[in-house]
């Protein structure tokens, strides 16, 4: 399929000045995303027009050492340093103590005094890059520093996942953000959202009108989504022990990704409207059937394999990792929603490391034909009709169906109708961390997660994650996987027909 016509032109609105204030600037998701997106946008102007960084850690550091780190960060990701120079003379440091109020007041004088030399006017993104623990104090400490405060300008807060380890500790959180920070203020990051093929899951279904009078019980036999990566634990193994991958990818992508493709169509293509919609579709999610826990849901934890024809340790051998750890590295659950739209249809949520290849996608398997007039002739099942979303690395979309083999006998094969955004011209695709920041610095909030959400899908997820910790056979329930493969042949064999064991049959 080839695009007619760019509708309408690629423009992006430019944020007002602000200041990015950076808190864990010293860490991995500071070098790794946040710099190297606020490099990329400020490269293509779409940073304000006066705007700074200010990176903020324990860490004693001088700027020149700050400017320095984040040179190779953004080196390492092979972009081209032609607007390095004039991108470093935005960046500064501080060296902060998270709990300790006197110092965030000398970061506000510091700001102040940056705020004058860039000609910023006192508007604040407030960054949180630190490690999850930390939240609730700093968030408290922040308002209590003042730097809460919209007197001189907006202050956003951006938080990183996780909200909270469960339902009670997510309202702890909030309630601790809420000590200084409104609803409007925090933007909670889900970088999946943020992802350009995911926002144009709404796009597809709601700017065409051929798709959304099948997409419903009537029509649509199950949902399959699947996000697979190759890589391991890497360095997480103190986080991902106590998350585990439900709580690492269910609680949050797997979540909105469902609300994506299952939500019914907002009003208005706004911030608040969409989000009330995912939040009517969390608000439907069928309580999970404990008593039967394990007809709806696989665990497993990887082994040895490899992965690119490379040799990779089990989960357990991994640095840091416990070597009786019971944390499981793979899920795959079956999830109803209980409303007019969806009543009986299944909605398979399959994530897991170590799997074969990197890959996020989403299936709509339709219906079988009512009656097959050519079953007598072929003596076959009709394959049914497939919608395939290819969310990354691959950008497709994809519509299998039936069509006449060529030649003199009868006979069907599938092919397919094919959409790939490679084949775009004029794309500018911007990062899913891109996004966002720009997101955060325009004031947007649709591709963030609303407090009513994140308590939703703890509410779902809290007793399955309970029932499936505390209970007596834990270790037994637990599946392994060669890591390398598809995960489990044990979920393959539940569930037949699904095709998650290899998700590109
Ligand atoms: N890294 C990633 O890919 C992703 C991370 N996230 C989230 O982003 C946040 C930051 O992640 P990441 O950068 O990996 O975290 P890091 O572990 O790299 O920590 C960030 C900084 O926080 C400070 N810090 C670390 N441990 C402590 C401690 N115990 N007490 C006080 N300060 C500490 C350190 O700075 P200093 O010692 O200088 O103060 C460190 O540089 C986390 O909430 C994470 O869940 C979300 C998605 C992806
Ligand atoms: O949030 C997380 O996402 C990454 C996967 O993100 P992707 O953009 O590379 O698909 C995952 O590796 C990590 O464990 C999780 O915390």
């Amino acid at each position: 399929m080839a695009p007619d016509k760019l509708n309408p032109p690629d423009t992006l609105k430019r944020p007002e000045d602000c200041a990015v204030v950076i808190f864990g600037a010293s860490g991995d998701l500071t070098g790794r995303k946040l710099v190297p997106a606020l490099y990329r946008l400020f490269a293509s102007g779409a940073t304000p027009e006066h705007f700074y960084i200010c990176g903020a850690a324990r860490s004693e550091m001088s700027r020149e050492q700050f400017q320095d780190k984040m040179r190779q960060a953004v080196e390492s990701r092979g972009l081209d340093m032609g607007a390095w120079q004039a991108f470093a003379d935005r960046l500064h440091y501080q060296a902060v103590v998270y709990d300790q109020v006197e110092s965030y007041q000398a970061l506000a004088t510091r700001l102040d005094e940056l705020d004058a030399r860039h000609g910023v006017g006192g508007n604040r993104i407030l960054e949180l890059a630190i490690p999850p623990t930390l939240y609730q104090t700093m968030a408290v400490t922040l308002a209590r520093a003042g730097l809460s405060q919209e007197e001189r300008g907006w202050r956003r807060l951006v938080v990183e996942k996780p909200f909270g380890r469960d339902l009670e500790s997510s309202r702890e959180l909030n309630r601790a953000i809420g000590q200084g920070f409104q609803e409007h203020q925090v933007f909670r990051i889900d970088h999946y959202l943020a992802k350009e093929t995911v926002q144009n899951i709404m796009m597809f279904r709601f700017a065409n009108a051929i798709f959304e009078p099948l997409w419903n019980r009537n029509f649509i036999d199950q949902v399959s989504i699947v996000t697979g990566e190759t890589l391991g634990v890497e360095h997480r193994a103190g986080y991902y022990e106590q998350a585990g991958v439900l709580r690492d990818m269910f609680q949050n992508h797997m979540m909105q990704l469902l609300a994506l493709v299952a939500a019914e169509p907002p009003s208005l293509f706004e911030a608040d409207r969409v989000r009330d919609e995912r939040t009517k579709l969390f608000r439907s999610l069928r309580p999970f059937p404990l008593e039967e826990l394990y007809d709806y849901l696989v665990l497993a934890q990887y082994e040895a394999g490899e992965i690119d024809g490379k040799p990779v340790p089990a989960y357990r051998a991994e640095p840091g990792v416990d070597p009786s750890s019971l944390a499981p590295t793979f899920a795959a659950m079956k999830v109803y929603v209980d409303n007019w739209r969806w009543q009986g249809v299944p909605f398979y949520l399959t994530s897991g490391k170590r799997l074969t290849e990197k890959l996020t996608r989403i299936t709509i398997n339709f219906r079988e034909v009512p009656h097959s007039l050519f079953r007598r002739v072929l003596g076959e099942d009709i394959q049914t009709n497939r919608l395939v979303l290819d969310i990354q690395p691959k950008e497709e979309i994809t519509l299998y169906f039936q069509a006449k083999q060529p030649g003199a006998q009868v006979g069907l094969r599938t092919v397919r109708l094919h959409f790939s955004y490679q084949d775009q011209a004029g794309r500018q695709g911007m990062e899913a961390y891109e996004k966002a920041l720009v997101d955060a610095m325009l004031g947007d909030q649709m591709l963030f997660w609303r407090q009513d959400g994140v308590e939703l899908c703890w509410a779902f997820l809290d007793p399955v994650l309970e029932a499936c910790e505390q209970c007596g056979d834990r270790a037994d329930r637990l599946h392994r996987y060669r890591a390398g493969s598809w995960g489990p042949s044990d979920a393959a064999k539940l569930w037949p027909g699904h095709p998650y064991n290899n998700p590109l049959e």
